[in-house]
């Protein structure tokens, strides 16, 4: 593998009055391409990640990339979706035409505007990325769906709901030096456990605090094959990149393992030659705290129905043994679909690199990153390593 992140830009994360998807677009790609060091001329293709299915009345979005600069009409200019694991999807479109030595320099960008579409239609749009035939009506839009898949997995292993909430307060708690975070508030074990006014069910077992953000945003890389990377201020190489699919509908799958993030993570550690214990930092898809607490049994980091021991470790905070969801997750950064994916890899490219600022993991080597579209169904794992 080639490819390596060359510089990149976030924009903040939140409910951003007065922006534009295109505005976000642009600024992000503008200041990814500052950071680099790379002018627009030299940009060989350009992938954005976007979601839409409803959000945006602006389609077609791929060419707001050349809004930001005029010397880069004429490139080729894609839009990629794959749920809530776009941004990963752009990311390794841009990995695959460096490594097919079609490119040697890509522009990456994700972004989404998910406010400005009001409340009840948010859950429709979020949906479309369900089966159906059988998910098309769930009450609650996706937190519906995660909602029975934590009612199944206490059906199964017994009530976990202390460990969802120590997921969800780790978490709301890294949020809070996260600079770009829409969430900066550490709610504590307690407000999380509760159930409450402030906190109350929202579907099955999941409360507020068990479900991700509605977000605006954007995130940007650069990427670029390995020999001109040395030559730059900042190369983070990819050590593996895996993209696995799985079935859409949920009843053709056991839907309590996430067999499509197992496959994922077990190729990605087997070709870049690691074990999770190389590992310094994991970030990692908690559109859910349930989907946490699952992905640690599918990444091998517990055992099935053990996951909620792992939780109540401890061992996954900033400070523990394995830190997963240094930033805040999707829990407290946010989660603006399309820019979900380049986010992760931006974040976890700064850690790398000692520029991470308060969210810093103390000698970050190796990052992990699992992104994922849907229940299970687009999983998208990638290992980076500074090399420069
Ligand atoms: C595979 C995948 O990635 S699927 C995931 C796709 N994404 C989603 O499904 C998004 C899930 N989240 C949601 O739908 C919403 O955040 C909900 C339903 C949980 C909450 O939305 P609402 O009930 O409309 O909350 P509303 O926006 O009115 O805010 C009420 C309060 O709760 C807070 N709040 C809203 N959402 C959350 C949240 N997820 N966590 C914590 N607090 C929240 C707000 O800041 C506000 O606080 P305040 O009263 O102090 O100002």
């Amino acid at each position: 593998m080639t490819a390596c992140i060359v510089g990149w830009a976030h924009s903040r994360f939140g409910k951003l009055e007065g922006e534009t998807l295109e505005n976000l677009i642009v600024k992000v790609a503008t200041d990814a391409l500052d950071h680099a060091g790379i002018g627009p001329d030299e940009v060989d293709e350009i992938v954005l990640g976007h979601f839409n299915a409803g959000f945006s009345a602006q389609d077609f979005t791929a060419s707001l990339v050349l809004q930001a600069d005029d010397r880069l009409r004429f490139k080729p200019a894609t839009r990629v979706e794959n749920a809530c694991a776009t941004g990963s999807a752009a990311v390794r479109q841009g990995i695959r035409a460096i490594d097919a030595n079609a490119a040697r320099i890509v522009l990456v960008v994700g972004a989404e505007q998910m406010t400005t579409t009001p409340g009840p239609e948010i859950g429709k749009n979020l949906l479309k990325a369900s089966y159906l035939p059988e998910d098309g009506d769930t009450p609650a839009g996706f937190a519906g769906v995660f909602g029975k898949i934590a009612q199944a997995y206490f059906q199964r292993y017994g009530d976990q709901s202390d460990a969802l909430a120590m997921i969800a307060a780790k978490n709301h708690k890294n949020g809070v030096d996260n600079p770009y975070a829409q969430m900066r508030k550490d709610f504590g074990y307690e407000f999380c456990r509760q159930e409450s006014e402030k906190n109350p069910f929202v579907a099955g077992p999941l409360k507020r605090t068990d479900c991700s953000l509605v977000s605006d945003g954007a995130a940007a890389l650069v990427l670029a094959d390995t020999a001109t990377a040395l030559k730059m201020r900042r190369a983070v190489a990819f050590r593996a990149n895996e993209h696995v699919q799985d079935f859409l509908p949920m009843s053709k799958r056991d839907i309590l393992s996430f067999e499509g993030c197992e496959q994922a993570w077990t190729r990605a550690l087997k070709n870049a030659g690691v074990s999770l214990d190389d590992l310094s930092f994991v970030e990692t898809h908690d559109c859910f705290t349930i989907a946490e607490l699952i992905e640690y049994e599918a990444m091998g980091l517990a055992k099935p129905g053990e996951g909620a021991k792992l939780a109540m470790s401890g061992e996954t905070a900033r400070d523990g043994r394995l830190p997963v969801n240094p930033s805040g997750g999707l829990k407290a950064k946010g989660h603006p679909i399309g820019a979900t994916g380049v986010s992760m890899h931006v974040l976890t490219a700064m850690q790398l690199v000692g520029e991470a600022g308060g969210i810093q993991v103390p000698e970050a080597k190796l990052g992990g990153i699992f992104n994922m579209g849907g229940a299970a169904v687009a999983n998208y794992v990638s290992i980076l390593d500074r090399i420069r």
